[in-house]
């Protein structure tokens, strides 16, 4: 679905993104992970091209990304980026519905409608119908960017979410709620790839973990063979201590830091 060659990002003799190379699936949840600087976002932008790489290639469904027209691209993959601020005022259901601005010429069809009905009622904001965006809080903000997300591909199963930390700001309930839908999502068909500091979510959630450090991949596989006291440690140079999660095939982590 979407292959990684050799992908490198440069600023002035700095490689932010440094050969990377991996593949993530439909019907997949792939989630990065890295500490703060490793070069997550900007291997998003990459991938969504925001940004064009100084080396390598990226492919989606065989294509390559840089050949994509505009639109064929908005319907191809959605992307949830880190930061989302708005300066006009805008209606929460109108946000929503500019992920169906892909799909119609002037004015909405009933499919547009009822598929941001169904994008709210799946992220949990019907309650924000008619509300100004902006006199949201920061969890809200972001569950409903998630739904406008969602909603550009809501009819394309086999598109490709990029999803950067779409889990920041939110309560642990709504944490759990997004996991779940993405999970969901990539459930159904869609490959997920998941930007998260949160080593238990990615664990429990994610098929398949990619790690970064320095713009390079540290380890890549599912969540049993790479959460790894050693990976973690090369990863964010933290000691931690692993535990064996009752009822789920996947590890967790604790800091094994003393407080003394
Ligand atoms: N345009 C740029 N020019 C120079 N340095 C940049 C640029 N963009 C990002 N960086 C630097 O590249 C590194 C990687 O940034 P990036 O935002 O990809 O990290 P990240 O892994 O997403 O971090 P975080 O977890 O803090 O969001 C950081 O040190 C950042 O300061």
């Amino acid at each position: 679905m979407i292959r990684v060659e050799d992908l490198t990002y440069k600023v002035g003799n700095r490689k932010l993104v440094d050969g990377l190379s991996f593949e993530a699936h439909s019907g997949e949840m792939l989630a990065i992970l890295g500490a703060n600087g490793a070069g997550k976002s900007t291997l998003m932008k990459l991938l969504c091209r925001e940004i064009r790489p100084s080396a390598g290639k990226v492919f989606i469904k065989g294509k390559e990304l840089m050949n994509y027209r505009l639109e064929d691209l908005a319907k191809t993959r959605a992307v949830l980026s880190q930061h989302n601020t708005i300066s006009v005022s805008f209606v929460v259901d109108e946000l929503v519905m500019m992920g169906r601005y892909p799909h119609f010429d002037q004015k909405p069809a009933s499919n547009d409608f009822s598929v941001v009905r169904r994008v709210m009622q799946d992220t949990g904001i019907s309650h924000l119908s008619g509300r100004d965006y902006n006199t949201l809080s920061g969890g809200e903000q972001q569950r409903v960017q998630l739904a406008r997300v969602i909603a550009q591909v809501y009819d394309s199963p086999n598109a490709c979410l990029l999803l950067d930390e779409p889990t920041n700001g939110l309560d642990i309930q709504f944490q759990q709620q997004i996991m779940v839908l993405a999970r969901k999502l990539a459930d159904r068909g869609y490959c997920v790839i998941c930007i998260l500091h949160d080593i238990n979510y990615a664990s429990r959630f994610a098929d398949r973990i990619l790690m970064l450090k320095n713009g390079k991949k540290v380890a890549e596989g599912m969540p049993i063979d790479v959460i790894n006291c050693d990976n973690i440690h090369e990863t964010f140079s933290i000691k931690v201590k692993l535990m064996a999660c009752e009822d789920y095939n996947c590890p967790l982590v604790i800091p094994a830091t003393s407080v003394s």
